[in-house]
């Protein structure tokens, strides 16, 4: 930078001048992070267990995050508790810390209780697991005798009673499961009202929308005075006052809130676009985006019905990109296997489908199908989805960097849930919602929400930059021709074989983690749908047809990913210095247009949305260079 020391202000470079003062600008703003930072709080200034925080250390957690740093304290002081924060914000560890710390305390005595001290309910299967092999690790890493267990309605009954045989201390279940459990005598409900401390409803604005509101009742009615009672919940809904009041007495509500005083729903790490388009052109724009890589690898396309998925993967294949698909008709083992894999990177693409919007729209489906098997009175292959099923709401996605709605969701708490599979923790995210005239009172609907009452005008989800018009054109003829080919019928039969295959996939799965828990690599869940080979020039888009501005775009996409993947470490956490690097670190979402303008556009691209982000949007080492 040109020293200008001494020079009087007028002679002064009018860009070197501003280029002083963007410095200057950021200089403050780590100065401020900084002190935000000296201002946390540690594990250990929490009285945290130092097996815990042990634990902790050995998982890459260095830092609790702030609803871990609120919420600790009163959940050990034995207060009932309603914590709302936003998604991946670090809830479960909010609670399982203390909890786990809680039953310490009680695991040298050598009585065991005859029924579990802790009872956590989660809305679906899939996070049954996530939150069971959580709290296993803890426990394994701190050494602790404390036992956890999970239980779901599909398990046969032998395997229940032999999981409780062991007289665990924490009992993970669905809502659904309990009161099966009573019918069948594998829990008795006097027990737990003897034995009940801590009752945990983890997602809580969820477990009455799964319609657990029954279940729920017959678990409260047996849940004793004494039991203390906590609320996890990343939106606050009637739901969630309906439980609150259901269960807690007279609780401590958290309300965590960023920036100023402002709450927002989506984390602030998050960028969100939009593209609008016909709806008969969203393949062809998530085409644009996959293909010309103008978003950031690993890519979750959301899609509201499963034969669309299917239609999207057989689209997609013909192009050579390979996808993985995730919905309620797989079987459980496949559907863990499919989240571990991509948890693990073994793919980059994954088509999901979600929760019991798209259960109801299936289930409908299933039921005209139905009908006209009646009529026809043939037998052919119907799906049966899992009422258990949820495969977005809660579940820690890995390292997302993009979230895609190809389809909006139904609501503006669905969308919230999607938009959080990425942006967990510390790390930072984009997503980009395809919003046809169909979908626009929706998605203004979802807008005005997220600028909430004050700020109605802001723009927080912006338009997507990095696309241009002639780029997306150039691959209409291909895209159109190819959509016409992936046919109606093609899409039922590659559904009816993909669940065929799953299923036979799912027994061998089963036998295959027992023997070998750890081992991901078994079975491949992305492979192709169809027989034939992409042709040439699909799988290859010629350079000649993508426009300089979007080929930049990719390039600087591309750079990005290798400087993230760079500064990774392994395992879930990151120091401070790789988290301030992500924040500010080379994301081209943030430092870069298509349409041109280098410096902060309308829609804000490169700008935080509390205004703390860089006036140029381009990084220190960008500017020097
Ligand atoms: N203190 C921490 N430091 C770093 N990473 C953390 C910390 N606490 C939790 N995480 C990680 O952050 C991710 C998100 O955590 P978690 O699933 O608990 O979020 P959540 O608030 O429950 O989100 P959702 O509402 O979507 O379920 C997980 O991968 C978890 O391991």
């Amino acid at each position: 930078m040109a020293n200008t020391k001494g020079k009087p202000v007028d002679d002064v470079n009018p860009e070197v001048k501003e280029a002083e003062e963007v410095e200057e600008q950021r200089d403050v703003i780590e100065k401020e992070e900084e002190e935000e930072e000296e201002k946390d709080k540690s594990f250990e200034e929490l009285r945290l267990d130092p097996r815990l925080i042990r634990a902790l250390t050995k998982k890459g957690i260095e830092k609790p995050t702030p609803i871990q740093q609120t919420a600790i304290p009163f959940i050990l002081e034995g207060k009932d508790v309603v914590a709302k924060a936003k998604t991946g914000s670090g809830k479960t560890l909010a609670y399982l810390l203390p909890l786990l710390q809680k039953l310490f305390s009680d695991c040298g005595s050598k009585k065991k209780k005859p029924a579990p001290s802790a009872f956590i309910l989660v809305p679906s299967r899939e996070l049954c697991q996530q939150v069971y092999a959580e709290v296993s690790s803890l426990i394994e890493l701190c050494r602790v005798q404390i036992k956890a267990v999970q239980l779901t309605s599909s398990m046969p009954l032998s395997d229940m009673r032999n999981a409780l045989a062991g007289l665990p201390e924490i009992l993970v279940t669905t809502p659904a499961c309990i009161p099966k459990c009573f019918a069948d005598g594998v829990l008795n409900p006097a027990a737990i009202s003897d034995s009940l401390e801590i009752l945990v409803l983890d997602e809580a604005d969820l477990l009455l929308s799964y319609g657990y509101e029954d279940n729920l009742r017959s678990v409260t009615s047996i849940v004793p005075r004494r039991c203390q009672c906590l609320l996890m919940s990343a939106t606050t809904s009637s739901d969630v006052e309906k439980l609150k009041k259901l269960i807690l007495h007279n609780p401590v509500v958290l309300t965590l809130q960023e920036g100023a005083d402002k709450e927002e729903p989506v984390p602030s790490n998050v960028q969100q676009f939009w593209i609008s388009c016909s709806a008969q052109d969203k393949l062809l724009h998530i085409l644009a985006l996959l293909k010309l890589e103008v978003v950031q690898k690993k890519i979750l396309i959301f899609i509201n019905t499963i034969d669309m998925g299917f239609k999207l993967k057989l689209f997609l294949e013909k192009f050579g990109i390979k996808t993985a698909i995730l919905n309620g008709e797989l079987p459980q083992n496949s559907r863990l296997h499919i989240l571990e894999q991509f948890n693990a990177g073994l793919f980059d693409y994954l088509i999901a489908t979600d929760d019991n919007s798209q259960q109801a729209k299936a289930k409908e489906e299933a039921k005209d199908e139905d009908n006209k098997e009646k009529t026809k009175n043939k037998r052919r292959f119907k799906p049966k989805l899992d009422a258990e099923f949820g495969v977005v709401r809660g579940i820690d996605f890995k390292k997302v960097h993009t979230v895609i709605n190809y389809d909006m969701p139904q609501s503006v708490t669905g969308y919230i849930h999607r938009i959080g599979r990425t942006g967990r923790a510390y790390s930072s995210g984009s997503s980009v919602s395809l919003v046809s005239p169909d979908d626009m009172e929706g998605f203004e609907e979802i807008k005005s929400f997220l600028a909430g009452e004050e700020d109605k005008d802001s723009d927080v989800i912006t338009p997507f930059p990095l696309l241009t018009e002639n780029a997306v054109e150039s691959l209409r003829y291909r895209a159109e021709d190819v959509a016409k080919s992936v046919t109606k019928i093609a899409v039922r039969e590659s559904r009816a074989q993909d669940l065929r295959n799953e299923i036979i996939n799912s027994e061998k799965l089963k036998s295959h983690f027992e023997a070998n828990p750890r081992d991901l690599d078994l079975l491949k869940h992305d492979k192709l749908l169809s027989k034939t080979a992409p042709a040439p020039h699909l799988k290859d888009i010629p350079e000649y047809l993508v426009d300089p501005k979007t080929q930049e775009a990719s390039k600087m996409v591309k750079l990005a990913r290798a400087a993230m993947g760079n500064s990774r470490r392994s395992g879930g956490g990151r120091n401070n210095a790789n988290k301030k690097r992500s924040r500010k670190g080379v994301d081209p979402l943030k430092t870069f247009s298509a349409n041109g303008s280098k410096r902060g556009r309308s829609g804000g691209v490169g700008q935080k949305k509390n205004g703390k982000g860089s006036s140029d949007g381009l990084t220190k080492k960008q500017r020097t260079a």
